[in-house]
């Protein structure tokens, strides 16, 4: 492993709770936070307290449940929330403001040195009320990239320990996300946090460019939830790091099929069969060249070792299989089935897929047998 180190901050129970119509019970939140722990994800964003006491009295409630794990909570660079972040417990707090001249023009219609001030204001009121501060860099993807330093430097200066650079609309591409964080990276000391929408599909990607830009701290959401085509998936994400940067997280990955499931379940967003690392079918295997291949040396066709995830591969028949997967099958049944027999199987089988669109059960199989085998009989003939 290299000795660089990336910190996931989960963003599950804020930007992933912020999917249209997802809504969150307490229950479900302490669990959720719960099972992020138990995996070991280092931090986790767990809400907005500026959206009243309800809010807050979870937040506290996951605070009080004294996690492993450091706290993140949510707030608009302004006294209103900053004010209700105070008492809730956690121990950072993200300060958001736009740097976009469209949002700054457009939504707030404030200028560039407003952010400038809000940042060296709200910064330092953070620092005082005793929590960690990071600069939140909404639509920062479409802001002026000098500007965008000038930002950072001012967040730095006021005491901020990290600034987060929210690719709000999902807009970047690796190559972009690289090259602007890169930017930020060499003209700050801050850490950098990394916040990806997946609006062109892009976002884990994007989120391990910005990691080999320098990006310290990565957003991610379990099963890709958040707003509209979500963030970057933790499972995705980690496993990336992992297997492909050889960098570690800290995060057991044989966690990931349970928090999924408890995710997916809890938000009623459940997750599609090939969603990568967690998905039903990502380790299922019908194609006869892949089966062959695995049988002979999983290392053909293998790469996320299932076993890591405390899942296997599955091999089934349809209509894409070839003749060894059949006699495989077939001897998993313990019936020794020669080539020509499994060639003939084979037929009956893809007529089923056809029409069924699911693999064929053990009765079927011993039935296409039955009358493959008993077509194939020498019928008696006028002598027999
Ligand atoms: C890109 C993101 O994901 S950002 C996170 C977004 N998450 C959410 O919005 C979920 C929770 N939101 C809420 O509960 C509510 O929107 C609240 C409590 C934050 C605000 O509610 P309301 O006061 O009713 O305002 P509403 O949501 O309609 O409008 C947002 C207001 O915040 C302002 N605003 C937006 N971002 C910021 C910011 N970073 N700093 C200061 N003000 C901001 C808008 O300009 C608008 O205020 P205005 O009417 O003065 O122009
Ligand atoms: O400003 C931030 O903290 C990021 C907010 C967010 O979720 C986003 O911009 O997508």
């Amino acid at each position: 492993m290299n000795a660089r180190k990336v910190t996931i901050n989960d963003t599950t129970l804020r930007d992933g709770e912020q999917t249209a119509g997802v809504a969150f019970t307490a229950e479900e939140k302490l669990s959720i936070a719960h099972a992020l722990a138990r995996a070991g994800v280092p931090e986790m964003e767990v809400g907005i307290p500026v959206m009243g006491a309800e809010e807050q009295e979870v937040i506290r409630a996951i605070a009080g449940l004294g996690l492993p794990s450091r706290l993140m909570v949510w707030g608009r660079m302004c006294e209103q929330d900053l004010a209700a972040a105070e008492g809730c417990g956690a121990d950072l707090v993200n300060l958001s403001i736009p740097v976009s001249d469209i949002h700054l023009r457009h939504k707030v219609h404030r200028t560039r040195e407003w952010v400038l001030a809000s940042i060296d204001r709200f910064v330092k009121q953070g620092l005082d009320n005793g929590m960690e501060v990071c600069v939140g860099c909404e639509d920062a993807s479409r802001a002026d990239a000098d500007f965008l330093l000038q930002v950072a430097q001012a967040a730095q200066r006021a005491g901020a320990r990290r600034i987060r650079f929210a690719d709000t609309l999902g807009l970047l591409e690796p190559m972009s996300t690289f090259e602007r964080i890169r930017k930020l990276a060499e003209g700050s000391d801050l850490e950098i946090e990394m916040h990806a929408h997946n609006d062109f599909g892009l976002a884990t990607a994007n989120t391990l460019m910005a990691v080999q830009a320098g990006a310290s701290h990565v957003n991610t959401t379990v099963n890709g939830l958040g707003e509209r085509a979500g963030n970057a998936a933790i499972e995705e994400t980690v496993m990336a790091l992992h297997q492909l940067y050889g960098l570690d997280t800290g995060i057991a990955v044989d966690h990931f099929p349970e928090i999924s499931g408890l995710v997916a379940s809890a938000s009623g967003r459940p997750v599609a069969a090939n969603k990568s690392i967690v998905g039903e079918a990502v380790f299922t295997h019908e194609a006869g060249i892949h089966v062959d291949g695995l049988l002979k040396n999983v290392i053909n066709y293998q790469g996320v070792d299932p076993k890591e995830l405390g899942r296997e591969h599955r091999l089934v028949l349809g209509k894409h299989s070839g003749t060894h997967a059949v006699m495989r099958s077939f001897s998993l049944l313990g019936i020794d089935l020669s080539e020509v027999d499994a060639g003939r199987v084979l037929k009956r089988i893809r007529i089923h897929a056809s029409r069924t669109k699911r693999p064929p059960s053990e009765t079927e199989l011993k039935l296409f047998y039955a009358e493959t085998s008993l077509s194939a009989q020498p019928r008696p003939g006028l002598f027999g």
